[in-house]
């Protein structure tokens, strides 16, 4: 019997209420108040988000910090996402929620999505007419590939080599650095260069709900070490059936049981450990990767429907007071260690 015909996917992820829900580092808390700083002097915003994740990757900490600068809303990573007639009708759908402001899709290796970005940019820097050149910012959440963007639209636009440090893990970029030239300026028309300056990843300060947690880690914006690699692979898994469980035929048939999968993957990669037990913890980001790359299908993890979308936004209220309730946490965690240090009893 074809097992793949027969296969019944799981249809409900269990909630992870032990998952962590925060990562909101020093860095990023640095990096957003200089940000807030350097505001008056910037034009334009690109702000990233994760094409995989295009509701959950949206930090409301941009908003609220950001405010007041005209702003272009980039989607990475959309090579990872798969095309087709879904891909046009949600483009749709996001844009739409995203209106007035400008909304493109894109992949760093596209020439016609760089273009498509330099373009528009190259019209808003005319609009502010600024003959010193025009100043553009680039932010994110960690690991969404600002600083790769940044890179390739520095080689579409004036074709020099890469100005800013990439990586697969989060946190590459520490600092706000100086301003890297993108679009040269035009003697003909008199318009300035325009310049674009990198920013560190900021992490939302509390994930709303475990399964944004899972997605976040899964696409990379916080350390692999955070969310225990089983559960990723596991939620991974989950994903995977829903598209195509066939996309791992080479290891064992379609399972809902991310240990089987796990084990048959470390058999045939040669992890094992000592004893020949499978390493299940080094499949599981062996496997993890393999999907960022793009080996396990190209999908995405949140629904964009016009009903998930209200359903998202109408949580807003609710996102934004746990984001006060977890600041209060925070400062609350801080008082108790401080006064448990003068007293002497403190167990970190
Ligand atoms: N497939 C694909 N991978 C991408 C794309 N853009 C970036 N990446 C990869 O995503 C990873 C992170 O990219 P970075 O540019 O370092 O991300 P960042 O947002 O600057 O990261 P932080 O330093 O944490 O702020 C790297 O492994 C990139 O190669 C894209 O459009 N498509």
């Amino acid at each position: 019997m074809n097992t793949l015909a027969t296969f019944i996917p799981r249809t409900v992820f269990p909630t992870l209420e032990s998952l962590p829900r925060s990562y909101y580092l020093g860095h990023h808390a640095a990096g957003l108040s200089k940000m807030r700083t350097m505001l008056s002097q910037i034009d334009l915003i690109i702000e990233c988000r994760d094409y995989r994740i295009p509701l959950t990757s949206r930090n409301p900490l941009f908003e609220e910090s950001l405010a007041g600068r005209e702003r272009v809303v980039v989607y990475t990573k959309r090579d990872l996402g798969g095309n087709g007639e879904d891909a046009v009708k949600r483009h749709t759908t996001i844009r739409h929620w995203q209106s007035p402001t400008k909304t493109i899709f894109s992949s760093h290796r596209s020439q016609k999505d760089l273009r498509q970005i330099l373009t528009h940019i190259k019209t808003s820097s005319a609009a502010c007419g600024a003959l010193t050149g025009s100043h553009l910012m680039i932010v994110g959440m960690p690991n969404v590939g600002k600083s790769s963007l940044l890179n390739a639209l520095r080689r579409e636009g004036v074709g020099k080599g890469k100005a800013a440090h990439t990586g697969a893990q989060p946190g590459v970029t520490r600092k706000i650095g100086t301003g890297v030239k993108i679009v040269e300026a035009d003697e003909t028309t008199g318009a300035g260069g325009v310049y674009l300056l990198d920013t560190p990843g900021v992490f939302m300060p509390y994930v709303p709900d475990a399964e944004a947690m899972l997605k976040l880690a899964l696409c990379g914006s916080v350390k692999d070490t955070i969310v225990p690699p089983f559960n990723l692979a596991d939620y991974l898994l989950f994903h995977v059936n829903l598209h195509d469980p066939g996309v791992y035929g080479e290891y064992c048939p379609p399972t809902n049981d991310a240990a089987e999968l796990l084990e048959a993957m470390a058999r045939k990669t040669g992890r094992l450990q000592k004893g020949g037990t499978p390493d299940l913890e080094a499949t599981a980001l062996w496997m993890i990767q393999r999907w960022r790359n793009g080996h396990l299908g190209t999908f995405l993890l949140d629904d964009v429907s016009p009903e998930s979308i209200e359903r998202y936004t109408s949580g807003e209220g609710s996102q934004n007071s746990s984001i006060s309730q977890a600041r209060k946490a925070g400062k609350e965690a801080a008082r108790a260690r401080q006064r448990a240090r003068r007293s002497g009893t403190a167990a970190e």
